[in-house]
């Protein structure tokens, strides 16, 4: 069992690559996950790995961290080969992956996570406490990670936990550390501190391969870009030297494909257009107070926020997650009863939930399956759902929302991670929901199909139904109709088409009121701050 390794971080002297990987080929059954791949990333260098849904990314991330071994190629870590399949120990001492969602355990202390599985130094011996959470603070002082090492994990913020996986990491002796979509459930400050402590680390010698579908993301953080199309390595280039739109252009395979900054065409909303959704005076303690808002027949509203601002819990209140003290939620003009999931899905609210994992899919059923499940009343008579009608059913929304997988029957587990969520969300219109309460709904979905969901929520408003989508992603806003800021609980202003991302900003950190000018820094993909 290996025990803490606290080596002080060394500059990057040594020119051997942390990772080479050459001629990496892996199936899963039919599928080819990855087609003689490769990617190199030099010591203290930040390195992007980028692709569109399905393109092997994580694939290649499983096989550079130990978890599955490549059919074929080669794999060096820092000049040797990689260790023996299953020497779980050998290959976290050289590179380590912080994935989207947590591996450190809520229920734990940041002491016991950091040293979990190896308290004491003999089996025998009992675990001394103190000296546990001793050698945990000098750990996290030596990484300069500002948390307290007796603080339970479940009570630290996203990027704590983040910042405690990353110690842990280079406890293990690690200089190479891969980050899997690490900002997705950021907001724009847990950003900012993430790459600022990334920074500090690469200053030390800290290498990263950083993958996100934020492509501003890697612009502002990495040096050098990979992309990755259909199971192959398209181009290896300097970030300084591809722009953008040629960025975009190696991920898609399509040249002058765009990618959502022109911006969706304007609709108007008919000025006497029904409200379908209405909620007023909508109080839920410790999350949101007051709050009144009308989305009529037609509309797409953002509801934009950052994480405190209550906005995902507003709008997770509108599908029943949860019952208001005060207030009431009308779905075309006919009273909800809050708190009652049935009800609201009675009256015709369709959710794209946030948390995928936890909220929305039974992985190990099959895509049929998981987008049927709130339409099984659909599928046959007197209760019987029919396999044939079900297939039939989803084939029809996988070919709806493009979803990349081998078929209806296939396991949701076997698809990627952006494939998955568009299934989340053919779940949520199956029902053709009079209203849609889409929460991040474009989470770890790539840059053309992010534009691709945007438009069925647009289609849904046009079919008469009202759409609220809960965001702090700035692409998503800007396909809405007109955009309400939540800080701290209550409203903060209102906006119209023609914002900027600085106005809206402002008000998300609640500095500002609806569309005044303000100097505030801000990013085309998450909200910022100044
Ligand atoms: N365990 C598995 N079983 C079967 N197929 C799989 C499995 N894991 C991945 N695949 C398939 O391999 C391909 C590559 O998937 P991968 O998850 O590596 O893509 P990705 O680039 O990470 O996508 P995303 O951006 O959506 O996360 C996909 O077609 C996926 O469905």
């Amino acid at each position: 069992m290996a025990d803490t390794v606290t080596a002080p971080l060394a500059g990057a002297a040594d020119p051997t690559p942390v990772v080479e990987a050459t001629g990496i080929t892996k199936r899963f059954g039919a599928t080819v996950a990855l087609h003689d791949a490769r990617i190199t990333v030099a010591p203290g260098e930040s390195h992007a790995l980028v692709g569109r849904n399905g393109a092997g990314k994580s694939t290649l991330v499983s096989i550079l961290t130990g978890i599955q071994q490549p059919d074929s190629g080669t794999l060096l870590l820092s000049g040797s080969p990689a260790p023996a399949f299953g020497d779980t120990d050998a290959w976290r001492s050289r590179v380590a992956c912080v994935y989207q969602r947590s591996t450190v355990i809520g229920e734990l202390t940041v002491a016991e996570n950091l040293f979990l599985g190896r308290q004491s130094q003999s089996a025998l011996r009992p675990i001394r406490w103190k000296e546990l959470r001793r050698r945990a603070a000098d750990l996290l002082a030596e990484y300069r990670v500002e948390v307290d090492p007796a603080a339970r994990a479940q009570d630290l913020t996203v990027e704590q936990r983040q910042f405690v996986e990353i110690a842990r990491a280079l406890s293990f002796g690690s200089r190479f550390i891969i980050l899997d979509e690490p900002t997705a459930k950021l907001d724009a400050r847990g950003i900012d501190r993430l790459f600022t402590k990334l920074r500090q680390l690469q200053e030390q010698g800290v290498a990263f391969l950083f993958i996100s579908h934020h492509l501003q993301e890697v612009y502002d953080l990495c040096s050098s870009v990979t992309v990755y199309r259909d199971a192959r390595h398209i181009l290896t280039a300097p970030v300084a030297e591809l722009g953008h739109e040629a960025l975009v252009e190696a991920m898609t395979g399509e040249s002058g494909s765009g990618s959502g900054s022109s911006g969706p065409t304007r609709r108007t909303v008919a000025a006497d257009a029904p409200g379908v959704l209405e909620i007023s005076g909508l109080e839920l303690p410790g999350a949101y107070t007051e709050v009144s808002l009308t989305v009529r027949s037609g509309e797409v509203v953002g509801l934009a926020g950052a994480t405190a601002s209550g906005n995902v819990r507003l709008g997770e209140t509108v599908a029943g997650l949860h019952r208001p003290q005060a207030g009431r939620i009308t779905v075309a003009g006919r009273e909800l009863r809050t708190g009652d999931v049935p009800s609201a899905l009675a009256a015709g609210v369709g959710l794209v939930p946030e948390d995928r994992h936890l909220q929305g899919l039974v992985t190990e059923r099959s895509v049929a399956e998981n987008a049927t499940l709130t339409v099984t009343d659909q599928l046959g008579p007197y209760g019987t759902v029919l396999p044939s009608r079900t297939r039939a059913f989803a084939q029809r929304m996988i070919e709806d929302l493009d979803i990349k997988t081998p078929g209806a029957a296939t396991p949701v587990s076997a698809l990627s991670g952006g494939n998955q969520q568009k299934v989340v969300v053919a779940r949520a219109l199956a029902t053709r929901p009079r209203v849609v309460v889409a929460i991040r709904p474009t989470n770890g979905v790539d840059v053309k199909s992010k534009e691709f969901l945007l438009d069925r929520f647009q289609q849904v408003a046009d079919d008469g139904g009202a759409v609220l989508i809960v965001s702090d992603e700035l692409d998503d806003l800007r396909s809405c109709d007109r955009v309400v800021a939540m800080f701290h609980g209550r409203t903060a202003g209102e906006f119209q088409p023609g914002w900027t991302d600085e106005q809206l900003v402002a008000a998300m950190e609640g500095m500002a009121g609806p569309q005044d000018p303000h100097k505030v820094k801000g990013t085309p993909s998450h909200a910022s701050h100044d």
